[in-house]
């Protein structure tokens, strides 16, 4: 039986991102041959590096600070250049998510820096793969990918709310991005012979 191996490397300074990451990781579970880990990237370790360089794709997820990824998860991306010295991710699928207060807050900007991140190391980043939601006048916020993001997976949560306020259309789009990826992963080690 094929299986694949998807680790989630995240950072969530207030509870609201790691939310998001428990869906992509129940998105992933739901595909029965793959394998889901969490790795909360501020504070890293031996085992944690293991993990990630054990996986076959690798989700990066921030919440958007400034219009960017956070300063913790900018740490850990500045840790990653051992691997980048000797490419050891090359190859492995990537994907990304971020969430933030607004419903731009200039997420755009942090998908493009987690996608370069992922090129940098030499590896496949994995679009979200579903049409946009909530553009007509008959479709709604919960509608998924509501924010209508394509490079991946954006959420918004209210600033003056806690983590269990997530909006359940982006954890919808964040499940589907962890399946996404699980397939995507598994396609890429298993080619179907034509
Ligand atoms: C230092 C800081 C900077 C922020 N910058 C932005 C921003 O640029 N755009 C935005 O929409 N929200 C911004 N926010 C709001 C957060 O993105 C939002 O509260 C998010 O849900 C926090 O996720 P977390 O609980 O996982 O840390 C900022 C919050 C903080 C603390």
């Amino acid at each position: 039986m094929p299986s694949v191996h998807v680790a989630i490397a995240y950072y969530s300074g207030y509870g609201h991102t790691l939310e998001i990451a428990k869906a992509v990781r129940d998105g992933i579970e739901s595909v029965p041959e793959a394998r889901a880990d969490m790795v909360d990237v501020a504070d890293m370790s031996d085992a944690k590096w293991a993990i990630l360089d054990a996986g076959d794709a690798i989700i990066f997820g921030t919440p958007t600070y400034m219009g960017s990824a956070s300063g913790a998860f900018h740490a850990f991306a500045e840790a990653t250049s051992k691997r980048w010295m000797t490419q050891q991710w090359l190859d492995k699928l990537a994907s990304g998510f971020t969430n933030s207060g607004s419903m731009s807050g200039d997420k755009l900007h942090t998908l493009q820096y987690l996608s370069l991140l992922a090129a940098q190391h030499g590896m496949h980043w994995v679009s979200l793969g579903l049409m946009p939601g909530w553009n007509t006048t008959t479709s709604n916020e919960h509608d998924d990918n509501r924010l209508g993001f394509y490079l991946g997976a954006g959420a918004q949560t209210w600033n003056d709310q806690g983590p269990d306020a997530v909006h359940t259309a982006d954890l919808s789009t964040a499940r589907h991005l962890g399946a996404r990826v699980a397939t995507q992963a598994l396609r890429y080690q298993h080619p179907v012979a034509s």
